[in-house]
């Protein structure tokens, strides 16, 4: 996969050496189901198409620029860990668009021009709720109009999951709240964290990109998975005031080196105490209530 940086103004040579594809449009932080399913159906007319199989994405989210809302600068999957899921799924080309306030004034018309267009993209899948262009002014009916007939348009339906859309919002939620445990079931594979392991005997230290979005400070019991290696498992204090990108995992049996070894932390479930018990019990019980 090649991952090609876009600065503002899109450069001319990045769209004269660009390659015919099918292109998959979102921000896609988690690559969740609902991510998968855009980038699945991409592949599926790129491969009939016999064209490269492009995602468009941003270096930050929209709205840490566009400070509409609430404002995202923490991700599920940071873009190297985007990067390798996108690969998993047979990902050609990757543009990364450095989102500045100059993208964000870009109008809908001129992105689809100069962003699709530009890039010879011969057919554009994103989802229901996809927005582009100054004010997300472009939308998934809008596109077919700005297209003008030089690429088609395919829009995928909301995926959902006990009445809810899967979204990265949902995921925050139920890692913000500690519900670990859940996140497989949206994501589709489990909630992990790519970093450096340390340390010797029973207590190491987790180095880890600081932009990796953590649970609410609290106690989780976790596994550290090293390529070809027996799997440990430990206990992970997500502390309130946090040293950025570093993490203290108590292991359950000792730890017979110490080096700098890439691990992948698995997050597998909140070790409950009193007054988190009593907050899970209430969304528990919120939830029941909803459901009856
Ligand atoms: C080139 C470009 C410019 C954009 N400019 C804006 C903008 O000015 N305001 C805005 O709210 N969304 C803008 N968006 C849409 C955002 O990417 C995002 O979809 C939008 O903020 C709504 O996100 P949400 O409805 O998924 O929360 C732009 C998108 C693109 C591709
Ligand atoms: N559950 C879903 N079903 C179908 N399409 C989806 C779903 N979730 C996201 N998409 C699509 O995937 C692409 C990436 O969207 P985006 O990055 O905004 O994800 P999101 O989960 O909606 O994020 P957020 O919750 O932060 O808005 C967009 O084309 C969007 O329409």
């Amino acid at each position: 996969m090649r991952t090609i940086q876009i600065d503002y103004p899109i450069s001319k040579s990045i769209q004269t050496d660009s390659e015919r594809c099918v292109m998959a449009l979102g921000f896609f932080d988690g690559v969740h189901l609902g991510h998968q399913k855009i980038i699945k159906t991409a592949k599926k007319l790129a491969d009939e198409k016999n064209l490269m199989l492009a995602v468009m994405t941003f270096s930050q989210h929209p709205s840490s620029v566009i400070k509409k809302g609430k404002v995202i600068t923490n991700y599920i999957t940071p873009l190297s860990e985007k990067t390798e899921v996108f690969e998993q799924l047979g990902v050609d080309l990757l543009y990364v668009i450095d989102f500045t306030k100059e993208v964000a004034k870009i109008p809908h018309d001129q992105f689809v021009d100069d962003y699709l267009c530009g890039l010879n993209c011969e057919h554009v899948v994103a989802g229901f709720d996809y927005k582009y262009g100054f004010k997300g002014k472009g939308d998934m009916e809008q596109l077919p109009i700005d297209s003008a007939g030089r690429f088609g348009v395919t829009t995928a339906a909301k995926l959902e999951k006990h009445e809810q859309k899967v979204s990265s919002t949902l995921l925050r939620e139920l890692i913000s709240s500690g519900r670990v445990e859940q996140i497989q079931e949206y994501l589709g594979r489990s909630y992990e964290i790519s970093a450096e392991m340390k340390g010797r005997g029973r207590t190491c230290t987790i180095y880890f990109d600081p932009d990796y979005y953590l649970p609410c400070p609290g106690h989780y019991e976790v596994t550290i998975i090293r390529k070809n290696m027996l799997q440990s498992k430990g206990i992970c204090e997500v502390k309130s005031v946090q040293h950025p990108g570093q993490l203290q995992v108590t292991l359950f049996n000792d730890q017979l080196f110490n080096d700098h070894a890439k691990v992948q932390l698995q997050w597998n479930n909140f070790i409950a105490d009193f007054e988190m018990d009593a907050f899970h019990a209430q969304s528990d019980f919120r939830e029941l209530e909803m459901s009856i």
